[in-house]
């Protein structure tokens, strides 16, 4: 049971591997569990990424070339990977992304993403905490909808906002994948982008518990369908492209592939993750998110890139940050767990008694003890 297993299996492939990504981020579509795929590969081949200020591009505004951390105009640099959140705007992210860059999204079923969005963020939307429930809140949503009070873009078409109609996100975007073919999803990714199937393994990121999550009569579907319209509309069409992609790649090809990238996922489950549990419930809403306990037993090397699968959003940001910046960039003090016995949460799940001790140095050290802690997305 070793990481290389994997990668020894796979037969060499004559295309090339792209290395110039960039992936438009989107609120609860898996979008932490592909930046975590991302940051992985950039950070296994040196490559250089686009970080963001403070975790977003500049975000719910459109995305400036400015948000970027040491661009300015003067010195014009192009990066590898550009992965964090922001408002899409085209020609200013080519301003600083290579011409050959490969740009991709996802989208998540409207129902589930608007259930998500309102578990996840009820006390960051004034007009989800004025509601009950989603239940409630889907019932009668111009009851406690207004669109001027705080943070309301997250209350509405959540899907549609950062990305402007569909026609331009055809036009943008040459892949479009679905949460809710995940697996499929990673498929089709890895034949665009020519990574090697350890690439693609990923262990679920930000999510709650299967039993969190709120199960809807059709009549309430058809009501967040409804609320959601324009949503819906961006996602039927999609839905319909995507499976036209699936076609073309070919059904028993996919179906193949699938089953090895479960099996490695399998594999890799065994040999990093000693049990998965509930950590705390986030900070701006009701949900639990689950982290992971790493096993006790692993090597070295394979702790570091066990660990590295469940490295959240902002953790995989901080490290990557403190590699592009070795000088300036610093332990942001909400990743510092208040007392260090605290079992870390949000998947930085290493158990407390097992202190595992990264080689480079005091700060991942500190991360490992750290709570991990979600802003809004
Ligand atoms: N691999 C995979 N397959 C399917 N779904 C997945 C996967 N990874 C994460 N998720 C689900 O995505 C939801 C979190 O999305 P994000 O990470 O984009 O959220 S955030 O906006 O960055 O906070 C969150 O949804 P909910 O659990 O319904 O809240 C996750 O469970």
């Amino acid at each position: 049971r070793h990481f290389k297993q994997g990668d020894e299996k796979q037969s060499p492939r004559s295309c090339q591997p792209k290395t110039n990504v960039m992936f438009l981020k989107t609120h609860k579509t898996a979008s932490s569990t592909i930046l975590n795929l991302l940051c992985r590969f950039g950070d296994k081949h040196n490559l250089t990424f686009a970080l963001p200020t403070n975790y977003r591009f500049g975000y719910p505004e459109f995305f400036s070339s400015r948000s970027i951390k040491g661009f300015s105009q003067q010195n014009g640099r192009l990066y590898n990977i550009m992965c964090h959140h922001m408002r899409f705007r085209r020609l200013e992210v080519q301003k600083v992304m290579p011409a050959d860059t490969f740009y991709f999204t996802i989208l998540r079923n409207p129902v589930t993403l608007a259930e998500s969005s309102y578990t996840y963020n009820t006390f960051l939307v004034p007009s989800f905490h004025r509601s009950a429930s989603f239940v409630n809140f889907i019932a009668n949503p111009w009851k406690y909808y207004q669109p001027k009070l705080q943070n309301s873009y997250l209350a509405r078409n959540l899907l549609w906002r950062p990305r402007l109609g569909w026609q331009k996100i055809q036009q943008s975007f040459s892949l479009i994948l679905l949460a809710d073919y995940f697996d499929q999803s990673m498929v089709l990714l890895r034949d665009a982008l020519c990574w090697s199937l350890d690439d693609m393994i990923t262990f679920r990121l930000n999510s709650r518990s299967t039993v969190a999550r709120k199960h809807l009569s059709r009549a309430q579907e058809d009501q967040v369908k409804q609320w959601n319209a324009m949503d819906w509309y961006l996602y039927q069409h999609f839905n319909k492209t995507f499976w036209q992609r699936v076609e073309s790649f070919g059904k028993s090809r996919m179906d193949q592939e699938v089953a090895s990238l479960q099996a490695r996922r399998k594999e890799l489950e065994n040999l990093c993750i000693l049990q998965v549990r509930n950590g705390e419930q986030n900070k701006y809403g009701q949900a639990r998110i689950l982290g992971y306990d790493l096993n006790l037993n692993l090597s070295l090397p394979d702790k570091e890139r066990c660990l590295r699968m469940i490295l959240t959003e902002l953790q995989y940001t901080d490290l990557l940050d403190k590699k592009q910046f070795p000088r300036t960039g610093s332990v942001p003090k909400q990743l510092v767990a208040k007392r260090s016995w605290q079992a870390p949460i949000q998947g930085l799940g290493v158990n407390k008694r097992s202190h595992v001790i990264w080689p480079l140095g005091r700060f991942k050290k500190k991360l490992l003890r750290g709570q991990g802690q979600h802003t809004p997305h």
